[in-house]
């Protein structure tokens, strides 16, 4: 509808927040240089309370000990499912430090935690399969997740990363069921200097978005990222919606949306696995976004999702600043776990 005005008027109705040139340079949001530097610590400071629980949970457990024994083995089998790994993560995790123990490969309580880490990076570097937009192509990302779990703070934070990465991206406000959330969207536009179009609440999503697509193509823009409302993994009914939201695009491009990625917060641990589950049977995903891994010291449950779900890991959340969300680097988060610096 926009669009329509946009192509007959060549300008936009009052109040439209899809003039990107229409807003002050001031609010452009970028991503810091400082890189890896400042980040690294960003990101070493976001997973703390994880750290102080793995790393530091591993080093009071080794405190004293001579020798890798049953009992060892066992309280440490306990601080990976305490971790929030899950029961398929720290089970490979298990058998690999267990093997290597038999084999006499490991015998030093001491390297206890460097085998843990290896043992991570073996579950989470099948997952590192960064994404990102490519010039003039107008594809969709759709972005879903169950209420709160940070679905437009993501979206916000992408389009600025992509924006000072110099492509061109569209936000659509298809989470036309909670107020504010149109408003929220809107916010993030006019921070990153990218265009949102955006219906009153209670409209019909799908037409929002695809409306949004329409402006994308035509504007020959790189991405359309699209909101959805949150919803329960366990509403049939929402679920369709989003099937619904996948077709009507389909009538557009039917490659459209390219990407379906799945917001989690971390804090929700084992529970994110049966969202997901149910999330890729509905739509299919393509992707993962693992948020508030700052809030909570049940980070494991990023091995615990990389093992059990053949789904990427796209970028990770570790605070609300822009700079905060991270594109998934199994190395970098490795080592924020267990506090070694790069540099
Ligand atoms: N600390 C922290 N807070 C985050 C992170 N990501 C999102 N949040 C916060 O989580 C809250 C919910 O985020 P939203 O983006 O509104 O969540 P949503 O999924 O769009 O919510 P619904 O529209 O209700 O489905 C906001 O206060 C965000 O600032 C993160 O990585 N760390």
């Amino acid at each position: 509808m926009v669009f329509d005005w946009f192509k007959r008027n060549k300008s936009l109705p009052a109040g439209e927040t899809f003039a990107e040139e229409a807003l002050p340079p001031a609010t452009v949001a970028t991503i810091p240089e400082d890189a890896p530097k400042g980040l690294f610590s960003r990101l070493r400071q976001g997973l703390a309370r994880s750290r102080e629980q793995l790393a530091g949970g591993v080093g009071r457990l080794v405190l004293g000990k001579k020798v890798i024994d049953a009992d060892l083995l066992e309280d440490l089998e306990a601080l990976l499912l305490q971790a929030d790994l899950g029961s398929a993560a720290t089970r490979e995790v298990m058998d690999s430090v267990t093997e290597r123990v038999r084999r006499k490969e490991l015998t030093d309580p001491a390297a206890l935690q460097a085998a843990l880490r290896e043992s991570l990076l073996d579950i989470l570097r099948p997952r590192a399969q960064p994404w990102s937009p490519e010039k003039g192509h107008s594809q969709v990302l759709l972005m879903v997740g169950i209420n709160g779990a940070g679905k437009t703070t993501t979206i916000g934070k992408l389009a600025a990363r992509w924006k000072a990465e110099g492509f061109t991206v569209v936000l659509a406000a298809g989470d036309t069921f909670r107020a504010a959330a149109v408003e929220q969207l809107q916010g993030w536009g006019r921070r990153a200097q990218v265009p949102v179009v955006a219906q009153g609440t209670g409209a019909d999503s799908a037409s929002v978005i695809f409306d949004a697509l329409t402006t994308t193509r035509a504007r020959g823009n790189d991405l359309l990222i699209a909101d959805t409302a949150g919803r329960l993994h366990t509403q049939g009914h929402l679920m369709e919606e989003l099937k619904k939201i996948r077709r009507v695009l389909g009538k557009q491009d039917p490659e459209a949306p390219q990407q379906i990625w799945l917001v989690l917060d971390a804090g929700t641990g084992q529970n994110a696995l049966n969202q997901a589950r149910q999330f890729h049977d509905a739509v299919g995903l393509t992707g993962i976004c693992i948020t508030k891994l700052d809030g909570t010291a049940k980070g494991g449950v990023v091995a615990a999702i990389a093992k059990a779900l053949p789904i990427p890991i796209r970028y990770i959340g570790v605070g609300e600043q822009v700079e905060d969300l991270r594109p998934f680097d199994p190395e970098s988060f490795v080592d924020a776990l267990f506090a070694e610096s790069k540099s």
